[in-house]
């Protein structure tokens, strides 16, 4: 009905009385009952009653027709359409609003997520630098720190040096003052007494021959006085038949006793000798003798409480090799736990590349003792060489903690019986061995070094269970190597602080050196390696300051290369010439 008064919608109020309300576009644009009128630029407000009127008649109009009341529904009908639409488009808005809320906040989520991870970035990368900073005032702390000890110590040694040298000075001044006092007392003195004894001369020589015949006097009265009573004694005892049968028997009893304690001694010691003593082919062991503990007993209590360690700490190999001799310490390691057969195993290659290294490391890995014998000192044992063979085994058999066998330059007496004449000797060497190796222990794991592995006789080989080579060290294991010993025998002594330690480096980039003589020193052995090193330790030694230069290393380096070019010339000498089969 609103239509009707004019209010709510710009409506103009309907013509006919019984047609529906008329369309937005017809009505009025005037709100009936009021008018506005610009006068002057001012709005000027008066009441149109004319609407009103026209709306009660309209209404009169309406309520006469027949259709009113269908009429009224309808607009009714139509208002609450309205009304539907408009809570409809209301709860629309609302959802949208609700909506756009929570689009809101997840934006304002992502953005509050997005700068936290900008935050902890920066603050990473701020941590970092400081860190760097923090690293970099530290190293240059300690550089300064070094240089300052390192001058002071010069400073230290120089004044040293000058307080010895003035010392040297006035010890000298004395003692060359007192050997010119000396020489000058000395002088007086013998012109002294040759002046008295030239004026004595007579009176001496008279009282020399007095108390010449007085000391022969009475040697002759004491040689007459003793032989009177010997004579006397003898004489009494010889007529004592019972005394003299009493000293024969004693005498005799004396004799037998004496010589069963030496006879009985030797056995017992022969005895002990076999059951816990080292035989004599052993070159060296790590298992320790009851002489050895009461020898040295804290070295003993040391070896007893040493832990097992890396099995390759400082055997530096290449990488393959190195797995590979890991592996055979795991398998030894757990053998031994579990009281298993050890495999006999041969390491070959060329002399000085780690093979003795690396057995007593597995032994020491392994909790197994090691023992290291020689070929070269098997061949010439001749006829006795059985026996020292069958020693050895019984030896290794009556270890408690198992024994790692080393047997270095094995071929010397393990040859091929076919291609070299055999002595009868060697033969039963050979044979002894064979028959002691001929099935695995539970005592002792073998292991054979060669440098010449083709020489080995057949039944050796197959005895074996593992062959390894260790060849020469490649460009990065020399690096290592020389690096290694560099530091053992240069840089920590130069820089132990000991103050008898004289030894010092010079201002060079040693790592970088190494490096540049690793890549010189193709061919060259672990042993030849570490010599190497040690060579640039001793010309340090040998200089006046104790210094090392890069001067010295370059010379030793360069000597030690001629040397190894030589040994080479006569290796390839030695494999020219035909060796004719000789008889060992
Ligand atoms: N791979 C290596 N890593 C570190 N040092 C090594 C290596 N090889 C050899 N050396 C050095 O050389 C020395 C001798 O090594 P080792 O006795 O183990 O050689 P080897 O192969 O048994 O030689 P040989 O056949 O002459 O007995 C070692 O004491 C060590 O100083």
């Amino acid at each position: 009905m609103s239509w009707l008064f004019g209010y709510n919608s710009p409506q103009v109020p309907p013509t006919a009385p019984s047609g529906p309300p008329e369309d937005d576009k017809t009505r009025g644009q005037q709100q009936p009952g009021k008018s506005e009128e610009v006068i002057g630029g001012r709005t000027n407000y008066s009441f149109d009653s004319s609407a009103l009127e026209r709306a009660a008649k309209a209404a009169k109009e309406i309520e006469r027709s027949k259709y009113a009341d269908q009429a009224v529904e309808l607009t009714k009908l139509q208002e609450l359409t309205r009304q539907k639409e408009i809570n409809l488009q209301e709860k629309q808005i609302e959802e949208r609003i609700v909506g756009m809320k929570a689009e809101g906040q997840r934006m304002a989520e992502e953005e509050r997520r997005k700068t936290l991870i900008e935050e902890s970035k920066h603050a990473k990368s701020r941590a970092d630098y400081q860190d760097q900073l923090a690293r970099k005032r530290q190293e240059d702390e300690l550089a300064m720190k070094a240089k300052m000890q390192e001058d002071n110590l010069r400073k230290q040694e120089e004044s040293i040096k000058k307080q010895e040298a003035l010392r040297k000075a006035t010890i000298e001044h004395e003692l060359q003052l007192r050997h010119k006092y000396d020489l000058e007392r000395i002088e007086a003195d013998v012109k002294a007494r040759a002046k008295a004894a030239r004026e004595n001369r007579d009176v001496n020589l008279e009282q020399l021959r007095a108390s010449e015949e007085e000391r022969r006097k009475t040697i002759v009265e004491q040689i007459k006085t003793s032989g009177t009573v010997i004579g006397a004694g003898l004489q009494e005892f010889l007529d004592d038949k019972k005394k003299v049968i009493t000293v024969i028997a004693g005498l005799s009893a004396l004799a037998v006793g004496w010589y069963t304690a030496k006879r009985g001694t030797s056995v017992t010691a022969k005895y002990i000798e076999a059951r816990l003593g080292k035989p004599s082919l052993v070159r060296e062991t790590s298992r320790i003798t009851p002489l050895e503990t009461i020898k040295h007993p804290i070295k003993t209590a040391k070896q007893v409480f040493r832990g097992s360690g890396d099995p390759l700490k400082g055997v530096v190999l290449a990488p393959e090799l190195e797995s590979r001799l890991r592996d055979i310490a795991i398998t030894t390691k757990n053998t031994k736990r579990n009281y298993g057969l050890f495999r006999n195993v041969m390491f070959y290659g060329p002399p000085g590349t780690g093979k003795t290294m690396f057995a007593k490391s597995l032994a020491r890995h392994s909790g197994l003792d090691y023992a290291i014998l020689t070929g070269g000192d098997v061949a010439p044992l001749g006829k006795e060489g059985v026996s020292e063979i069958h020693k050895v085994f019984d030896w290794a058999e009556s270890s408690r903690k198992g024994l790692v066998l080393f047997i270095d330059e094995a071929d010397a007496f393990l040859r091929k019986r076919s291609v070299v004449q055999f002595s009868e000797d060697m033969r039963a060497m050979l044979n002894a061995f064979l028959y002691r190796t001929g099935e695995q222990s539970r005592k002792f794991m073998l292991i054979v070094a060669s440098n010449q592995p083709e020489q080995f006789d057949w039944a050796i080989n197959d005895r074996l269970d593992e062959l390894v080579n260790f060849a020469l060290p490649g460009q990065n294991e020399r690096e290592r190597i020389l690096l290694q010993y560099f530091k053992q025998y240069i840089a920590d002594p130069a820089t132990s602080g000991a103050r008898r330690q004289r030894l010092r480096l010079a201002d060079f980039d040693w790592v970088q050196k190494v490096r540049e003589i690793s890549h010189k020193t193709e061919g060259m052995s672990g042993r030849e390696l570490s010599k190497l090193v040690f060579g640039w330790q001793a010309s340090a030694y040998a200089s006046e300051d104790g210094v090392l230069t890069v001067k010295m290393i370059e010379d030793n380096t360069a000597e030690a290369m001629r040397q190894h070019a030589r040994k080479m010339d006569w290796l390839a000498d030695e494999k020219k010439i035909d060796v004719k089969p000789t008889k060992i």
